[in-house]
């Protein structure tokens, strides 16, 4: 797997969010997206998973140019992303939520072809919340959950769907250290196996804990890129975003 992302361009306006970005992801690695606020990390990523139509630039998956597809077309090639668990899907159980991520997989199972509606293998579900550890919280209300439990539902229902390429905007926004380590720590475990993982972050110890390479963006533009070492000493990072104090040492 390669995703390959040259002379991406958007601007809003007057305001160039983003500007002759370019990067390569491959499988089993995971790319932070790192920058200071409004450096164009939201755009960059929305223009990667479709929902953004960038001005210029290309975006090839595996050698297919996909910069004009949709996000559900993405989707279907193996470009997949993690979505907040919306107010609706806050009344279905955990079980049921991944159940349906699981059966999302299986076309067959939404157009009725295989006469049992929307349900997953109950074999296949267990095991798949067991690795999640989300076995004893099957029967649970999503809407009831646990914030970072919560956020281990919507690990499991994205990684449900066998995404080739895992995009997380922000995933561990608003969790405990220890919260976000161990929502990471899944999230490496599917790299080792081949998943490629891009995603924003603003906490300084995921991206230094976790990531194999990063991309840093201020007001639009790549100013580095580089193992996270190499990152965190980088003269220009300090300088322009990180700050002296904000650099940890990397884990
Ligand atoms: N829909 C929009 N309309 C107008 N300007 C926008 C829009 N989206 C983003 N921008 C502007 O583009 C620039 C980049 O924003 P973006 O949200 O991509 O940055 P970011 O790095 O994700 O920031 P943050 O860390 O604060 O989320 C900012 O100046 C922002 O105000």
């Amino acid at each position: 797997m390669k995703l390959v992302v040259t002379g991406l361009s958007k601007s809003f306006g007057a305001v160039r969010a983003v500007e002759d970005v370019g990067f390569t992801l491959e499988g089993g690695q995971m790319l932070a997206l790192i920058g200071p606020n409004g450096a164009g990390k939201s755009t960059c990523f929305q223009c990667i998973n479709g929902q953004l139509q960038p001005d210029a630039g290309r975006i090839a998956f595996d050698g297919r140019d996909v910069t004009r597809l949709s996000v559900a077309a993405r989707a279907r090639l193996g470009l997949g992303r993690t979505f907040q668990i919306a107010q609706v899907a806050a009344s279905l159980s955990v079980g049921q939520h991944v159940a349906l991520a699981l059966a999302a997989r299986d076309p067959g199972v939404w157009h009725g072809v295989r006469g049992r509606g929307a349900g997953a293998d109950p074999a296949e579900l267990h095991a798949w919340l067991e690795r999640f550890d989300l076995g004893a919280l099957a029967g649970r209300l999503c809407g009831e959950l646990p914030y970072p439990e919560l956020k281990r539902v919507e690990l499991a229902s994205a990684l449900a769907l066998k995404p080739r390429v895992l995009l997380m905007d922000e995933p561990t926004a608003g969790m405990t250290r220890a919260d976000r380590r161990g929502l990471m720590a899944i999230v490496k475990q599917e790299a080792a196996g081949g998943l490629a993982v891009l995603f924003t972050e603003h906490s300084m110890d995921v991206v230094f804990g976790f990531a194999d390479k990063v991309l840093v963006l201020v007001r639009g533009r790549v100013i580095a890129e580089g193992a996270p070492r190499r990152i965190a000493e980088d003269p220009a990072v300090r300088a322009a975003y990180l700050g002296m104090a904000a650099v940890g040492a990397p884990a």
